[in-house]
């Protein structure tokens, strides 16, 4: 098992062209946030927008609009009712991140099988939170050309993997991964990554994460990180790592560290870990 170490970080984030503009750094769309949780696509928006995704769209309940331009006016927003009216703003994504408070609903069946069906190659599609439920009690089939990524916790991945969470050994994860054709971010006090038969695993963190709303935000930051970065699988890593880096620091002057905190913080560590040749 290797280590996901700082070395990443540079590795992964760099220094900006000066001929550039919003259109370089990707297009995101997230779809989440049903009634009493908007706050969680508020949340992994926020990380899109503040790891420097170019243009962001959010997909959820109309209930949370106005929430969702006061904490952050860089968004657009789309009523996740309307879907078939914005379906190419979806088709047109080069990120998709659905799950952060979708509900487990028929509405958020609803929206999980369109996107299902609209993902294609190019495309990377991060499945979080509710989706990932979904996608284990309906046995639903992933889709076969986008880029997927799962982002589950502990018991999240249970349910997807069938594997009791005492068994979840690499060994055991990895022959699960394999039948998924995924990258699998398995979230725990030390979250491992599955990739293309390896398993890494993330060298920070700290219970002053252990608040609601962490892995939100890590889903929005992974969108935000292959939406701008290459090498899509390092920025998978780069974004585990950064999100457990900004919390360990935050860590080591407060008791608790809240989830838009690491979002906040994104700027200034991208720009202190950014590559400049
Ligand atoms: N402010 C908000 O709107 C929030 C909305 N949330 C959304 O709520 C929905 C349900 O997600 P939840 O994860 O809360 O509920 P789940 O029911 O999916 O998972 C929580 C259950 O898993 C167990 N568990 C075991 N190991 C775990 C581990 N390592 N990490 C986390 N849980 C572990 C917990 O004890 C608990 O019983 C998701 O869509 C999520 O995005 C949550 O993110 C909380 C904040
Ligand atoms: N004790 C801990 N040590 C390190 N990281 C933690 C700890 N507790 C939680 N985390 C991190 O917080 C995030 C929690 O994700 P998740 O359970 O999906 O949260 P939510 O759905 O509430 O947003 C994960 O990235 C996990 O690694
Ligand atoms: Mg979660």
């Amino acid at each position: 098992m290797e280590k996901i170490t700082k070395n990443i970080l540079t590795q992964v984030i760099r220094q900006r062209p000066a001929d550039s503009f919003k259109g370089t750094y990707g297009k995101i769309v997230l779809i989440g946030g049903s009634q009493n949780f908007g706050g969680a696509i508020i949340m992994a928006s926020l990380a899109a927008v503040y790891s420097g995704a170019g243009l962001v769209t959010t997909f959820t309940d109309p209930t949370n609009q106005a929430s969702l331009h006061d904490w952050l006016p860089e968004a657009m927003f789309v009523d996740y009712n309307q879907f078939d009216d914005s379906a190419d703003i979806v088709k047109n994504a080069d990120v998709i991140v659905i799950g952060p408070g979708l509900g487990t609903d028929d509405t958020a069946m609803t929206l999980l099988t369109k996107t299902f069906e609209i993902a294609h190659t190019g495309q990377t599609l991060i499945i979080d939170g509710s989706a990932l439920t979904l996608l284990a009690h309906n046995n639903l089939q992933l889709p076969s050309e986008s880029l997927n990524v799962l982002t589950p916790h502990q018991m999240e991945w249970q349910r997807v993997s069938g594997i009791k969470i005492a068994d979840q050994t690499p060994t055991a994860n990895q022959a699960a991964v394999e039948k998924l054709d995924a990258i699998v971010v398995v979230k725990s006090h030390r979250t491992e990554v599955y990739e293309n038969g390896k398993v890494f695993q993330n060298t920070g963190g700290t219970p002053a994460q252990a608040t609601g709303g962490m892995g939100d935000t890590l889903a929005g930051l992974i969108g935000g990180f292959t939406a701008q970065f290459a090498d899509k699988p390092a920025a998978v890593l780069a974004a585990v790592y950064t999100h457990s880096a900004i919390a360990d620091k935050l860590a080591e002057k407060q008791y608790v560290v809240l989830p838009h905190q690491i979002s906040e913080a994104l700027p200034k560590f991208m720009f202190k870990h950014q590559s400049k040749d």
